[in-house]
């Protein structure tokens, strides 16, 4: 196995391959190894917090705006201003970060690529060091593949370059500083930094990253801190990393101002997460008898709830001077069914236009094959203005009761039940055999989608109205009786891999359970 030259008191536990020393560098481990030292310990903290928090929302507790930061609210200030190469987001595809996705996502046509170490990626060791190894090709254009008698390089022009490290909750259990694992997001963020911003820089753009289900500022405030100490340690000026916050917890929506308060000098806007933050509401709200979300499928943007969320993102953002970024049609091209791809490619265009007609700068893309409608309906509203932050929209209120307002609450039905089972068992066993992100139904799915599958069935069988539409109480028995059949349905689709038994009792485990699981990548990266 090939040495590593590691700092004092860091161990690495996951098998070094061909090429990974060229990313565990001694400059880059030694930064992973200080910014762990420093701030660990608030990590761990925040995700006390987190904790202390659900146990009280458990018990009753219903969020609201926060009183002590309400001059934070009230204040006139902005975000620094943002660099060239983040003016024009209209259309951001994104994926994780595999070498082929890569290269099609940067080639797409797409304004901005967000290349994925979180949702839609499987953070076992290979995945991590192998996505480092495309990003520093990637950023120097070098990064090439032949595949099928294909070859595969990097057109001229590109889309510019943003990364999702993983958030606070997930740790990178092959990288131990003195004792301890350390977190997941410090060692993508790291690793990334020594390897690319300098040369980023010189290529007119620069170290651009979204950070993933924040649930507070002063998670905000933690990764801020982060990217101080990062450009004090590289010699870069302060300010030049920049950074989109994805708005997709209940949490972070009651503190949207001050999150970008706390990263003003390293802001580059909000992203409305709409997946994650649909699965945060069923989670925050999982003790409460009466919630009850309908159906995965009706629960769409134009739901109260989230509908509030939206518009309270785009005025908050537009306020402060920054882009407002729209979420994820989940929606994807349909091959082999002209007539089902034409209602999802409409699908998909009403989305992009209910966006941009709204005030959104721009919005994500799952595939390259919507790069153009997206761009098309983004460009029907801007013309020729790369963005429309200078679009304020003071008719917009939102209230706490407008965020809180979770309809539709019905239907339920037995099809709803079995396609969370169903996508449920699929995902896990995919995840666990290394692909983070799958068309399932015709649709994309990814942590955070498969969440809200796993979320609802737990939650129908707790919650007083977690009925079907023909009166059966959704109950512990009826998913345990649902989850063999659908574990069938899914073998006969994908084969007979090992990981789908194991993601059917997974799946069972956490549904049935009286503890719900945090985050369904919790247990399973225990089994990776
Ligand atoms: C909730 C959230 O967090 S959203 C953000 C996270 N989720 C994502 O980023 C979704 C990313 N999307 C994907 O992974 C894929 O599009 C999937 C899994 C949904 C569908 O994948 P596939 O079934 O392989 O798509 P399909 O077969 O149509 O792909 C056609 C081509 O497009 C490429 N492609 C598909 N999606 C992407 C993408 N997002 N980025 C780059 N290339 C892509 C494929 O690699 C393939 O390339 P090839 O023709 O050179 O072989
Ligand atoms: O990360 C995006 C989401 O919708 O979740
Ligand atoms: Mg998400």
């Amino acid at each position: 196995m090939t040495q590593l030259q590691l700092p004092a008191g860091m161990e690495i536990i996951g098998e070094i391959k061909p090429g990974f020393a060229s990313i565990l560098t001694p400059e880059a481990l030694a930064l992973i190894a200080k910014l762990t030292r420093t701030f660990e310990p608030r990590r761990q903290e925040l995700l006390a917090a987190r904790t202390a928090r659900a146990a009280r929302m458990d018990a009753g507790e219903r969020p609201d705006f926060l009183p002590e930061t309400a001059h934070i609210r009230a204040g006139d200030w902005k975000i620094a201003p943002i660099p060239k190469a983040l003016e024009c987001r209209r259309v951001e595809i994104t994926g994780p970060v595999e070498r082929k996705m890569v290269i099609n996502a940067l080639n797409s046509g797409a304004d901005s690529y967000m290349t994925d170490f979180e949702d839609s990626n499987t953070p076992n060791w290979d995945n991590q060091v192998t996505g480092q190894l495309n990003m520093r090709d990637a950023v120097r254009k070098t990064i090439s593949m032949e595949q099928n008698g294909k070859s595969y390089k990097l057109n001229e022009t590109t889309a510019t370059l943003v990364v999702r490290p993983r958030g606070w909750h997930l740790d990178e259990k092959h990288v131990l500083v003195d004792g301890r694992r350390i977190s997941g997001g410090v060692f993508d963020f790291a690793l990334f930094m020594v390897h690319n911003a300098k040369e980023q820089l010189a290529r007119g753009a620069g170290p651009y990253f979204y950070l993933p289900k924040l649930e507070s500022h002063l998670e905000a405030r933690l990764w801020n801190d982060i990217f101080v100490m990062t450009q004090n340690e590289l010699g870069l000026p302060q300010g030049t990393i920049k950074a989109t916050v994805l708005i997709e917890t209940i949490l972070a929506a009651f503190e949207m101002d001050e999150i970008l308060y706390e990263l003003r000098e390293h802001s580059s806007g909000l992203n409305a997460g709409r997946w994650d933050y649909i699965f945060s509401c069923i989670k925050k709200f999982k003790n409460d008898k009466d919630f009850c979300l309908a159906d995965r499928a009706k629960v769409t943007m134009t739901a109260p709830f989230m509908r509030a969320y939206a518009l309270l993102l785009l005025k908050t953002c537009h306020k402060r001077n920054a882009p407002a970024i729209g979420g994820m049609a989940a929606l994807i091209p349909i091959k082999n069914d002209p007539e089902k791809n034409d209602i999802a490619m409409g699908g998909v265009r009403t989305d992009k236009a209910r966006d941009a007609t709204d005030g959104y700068d721009g919005g994500w893309v799952a595939h390259p094959g919507l790069v153009d409608l997206a761009m098309g309906e983004f460009k029907k509203v801007l013309g020729d203005k790369l963005n429309q932050i200078d679009k304020q929209r003071p008719d917009i209120n939102v209230s706490a009761a407008d965020l809180l307002n979770f309809q539709p609450e019905t239907p339920i039905t037995e099809a709803g039940l079995r396609y969370n089972i169903n996508v449920g068992i699929h995902y896990l066993g995919a995840w666990l055999a290394g692909n983070g992100c799958v068309p399932i139904h015709n649709l994309m799915e990814d942590a955070a989608t498969a969440e809200i599958s796993r979320s609802q069935v737990w939650q129908w069988i707790r919650s007083t109205k977690g009925v079907l539409d023909d009166g059966r109480k959704v109950t512990d028995a009826m998913v345990r009786a649902m989850i063999p059949e659908e574990l069938a349905k899914v073998k006969a689709l994908v084969g007979d891999g090992a990981t789908y038994d194991r993601a059917a009792t997974i799946f069972e485990e956490m549904s049935t359970s009286d503890n719900f699981a945090e985050f369904l990548t919790l247990p399973l990266y225990e089994e990776i």
